[in-house]
Order: structure tokens, then sequence, then C-alpha cells
């Protein structure tokens, strides 16, 4: 029986722009993604009996077949008929339902690991596509690094993305929010500020982070630090720690600071510990799923 390890990455968005609404209710976006160095542990092992068992050391996340990473398993076992089972042990490290993607990231990374464990042999291509059924993130989740995102988040552009000399400091607040009702609750017609996505790819591209960061937006954050007023709190403790910027990540509640030294990122880490138990100083990654091995 053989089974295989991978890293599965978190993202921040560094900016999001919803530009309109299609027919099936799903919003047409133009954002940039950002892969970092928080990641989950994924261990996919082969099996004896024909089933998809899910384990976990967390007790946030489903472990039948509402978890996103089940869904990719059985997406693939039946679309390429596969009689093995397999186990799928879930190592979470990236806050649940935070607008980090955690689970998109799961689901990346199932595919990526059965592809292998199953001789598929798909290209990455058509694994983005499989995994697009799942959720609009899952395929950037699987390349990773850095892209503008357009149509639902599927369509990818890969840029220059943040170096790693840029500290980031995540936190994420302890409550829940729901990704559906975030997008439902903009009102398309009244979106005050918007990103200005190509002069933040410049920014990126000529590595004028204090430029990006002080013209980061996120349209979906007016909705939600309405509902939670942790959000701008949050900001607010980051600026005073010297964050370059400080903005929401995709529909929240998670909030990010860029900072250019990383004793002023330790620093807000240890005042926001006082009122919140999830935060961590990262920095970019290149890659977004990443096999940490094989074994027979
Ligand atoms: C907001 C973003 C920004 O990166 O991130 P998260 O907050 O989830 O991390 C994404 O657009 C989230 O993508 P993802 O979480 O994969 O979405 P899905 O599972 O496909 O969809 C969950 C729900 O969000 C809404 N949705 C999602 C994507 C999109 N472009 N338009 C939408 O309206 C739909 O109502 C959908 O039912
Ligand atoms: N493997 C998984 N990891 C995280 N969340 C999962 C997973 N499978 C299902 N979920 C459910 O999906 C929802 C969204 O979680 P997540 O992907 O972490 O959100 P986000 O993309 O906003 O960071 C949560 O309610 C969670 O219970």
């Amino acid at each position: 029986m053989s089974s295989i390890e991978l890293k599965s990455r978190a993202k921040i968005n560094l900016s999001i722009d919803v530009l309109g609404k299609r027919e099936d209710g799903y919003h047409l976006v133009e954002m940039i993604m950002q892969t970092i160095d928080l990641y989950d542990i994924i261990k996919i092992k082969e099996i004896e009996i024909d089933e998809i068992n899910i384990k976990s050391n967390s007790s946030d996340i489903p472990l039948n077949e509402n978890n996103i990473v089940y869904k990719a398993a059985k997406v693939l076992k039946d679309q390429f008929n596969v009689k093995n089972g397999v186990e799928i042990f879930i190592e979470k490290n990236i806050p649940v339902a935070a607008g980090m993607a955690g689970g998109s990231s799961n689901a990346a990374a199932v595919l990526v690991g059965l592809n292998k464990l199953w001789n598929l042999n798909l290209s990455e291509v058509r694994l983005q596509e499989i995994g697009l059924k799942l959720g609009a993130d899952v395929p950037f989740c699987i390349s990773g690094s850095a892209a503008l995102a357009q149509g639902i988040g599927e369509e990818l552009t890969y840029i220059k993305g943040l170096s790693k000399d840029t500290v980031i400091l995540v936190c994420k607040p302890n409550l829940f929010v729901s990704t559906k009702d975030v997008y439902e609750g903009l009102d398309l017609q009244n979106i005050k500020n918007r990103p200005d996505n190509k002069f933040l790819i410049e920014c990126l591209k000529k590595g004028n982070i204090n430029l990006l960061a002080t013209n980061m937006v996120n349209v979906l954050e007016s909705v939600t630090s309405k509902m939670h007023e942790e959000i701008k709190d949050i900001e607010k403790i980051m600026l005073e720690h010297n964050a370059l910027g400080s903005m929401m990540s995709g529909s929240g509640p998670t909030v990010f600071g860029l900072f250019d030294k990383e004793e002023d990122a330790l620093n807000g880490k240890g005042e926001l510990l006082k009122k919140y138990n999830q935060v961590y100083v990262v920095r970019s990654s290149e890659k977004g799923v990443e096999i940490n091995g094989e074994f027979n």
C-alpha cells in the first residue's frame, strides 16, 4: 500500500473587485491572490477497503462526505473509475472559514496527490478544470504563487508577487463568516472604493510594497466589517505597529498586515494575542500545493 504527503498552502487577497453577477449567482471578480507559507499537511494512504475515509486533528471541519476533500477524491474516483480506497488525514493549521481558502487548498492537494498515487497523469491545467467544479479558488490553490484572478476566480494571469522580504502578519478573529452571505450582501450598484489592479500589479513588479500596501482595496470588506467590528480593530492594531497597510482577506474575517520589519510584526502579534488567539507571522510562497514525500 502506498502513501503520499503534501503541503496545502493558504492564500491572502491583496485586492478584490467585484464587477458583476452571473445568472447562477456567482460573482465576476478581479482580484490579486498571493500564496502564503501557512499550510495544512495532507496525508493520503491507500487502504484495503474501497472507501474514502477522512480524519483530522481539527474538530472545526466535517469528517464525512461534506468535507471538500472527500468531494475531491470522489470526483477523481468516479471520473476515472478507480476501485482503490484511501484514508486522508488533514493536519489543520490554516484557520477554518477564514477567507484564506483552507478548504479549497486541501481539495487542491488531494487532486494533486491522488493524480500521483493513482498514476492518472493529468496535467496541472486538467486538474484545475476538475478543481473548479469543487470551488472557485481551487484552480489557484493548485498552482499557487501570485496571480490576477478573473472570471469567478479561475482565469489566472500569473504575476510577480510579494518577495520573502515582506513580513505578513495574519489574524483571524473568532467569528464565523459565510462567503455566500458576504457576496450577497454586496450592493453592486453602490461600490464606492475599488482597487486599481493594474497599478497594484505595477507596484508588485517594481517591488514598491509601501505603495502597494497603502492602495490595497477589498470591496467585500465593507460588507463583513459592517457585521463585525473586530475587522477594523485588528487593522488599527496592525497600523499602530507600523504595518505599511492592513486589509481583510477574501470574504473575511481574517485580516493581514504587510510589514517591512519582522520586529514590528512580532510586536503587533504580541498585542493581537491579548484579544485574538489565531495570529501568525508568515512570508509569501511561490508554491501552492507541494509534495512532501511519497512512501511505499
Ligand atoms: C471570496 C474569495 C476570494 O478569494 O475567497 P474566500 O473568502 O472563500 O477565501 C473567493 O472568491 C471565494 O471562493 P470559494 O470559497 O472557492 O467559493 P465557492 O466555494 O466556489 O463558493 C462559495 C459561495 O460564494 C459565492 N461566490 C463565490 C465565488 C464567486 N466568484 N462568486 C460568488 O458569488 C457563491 O455564493 C458560492 O455559493
Ligand atoms: N477540508 C476542509 N478544510 C476547511 N474547511 C472545510 C473543509 N471541508 C469542508 N469545510 C467547510 O467549508 C467551510 C469553508 O471553509 P474554508 O475553506 O476554510 O473557508 P475560506 O475559503 O473562507 O477560508 C467551513 O464551514 C468548513 O466547515
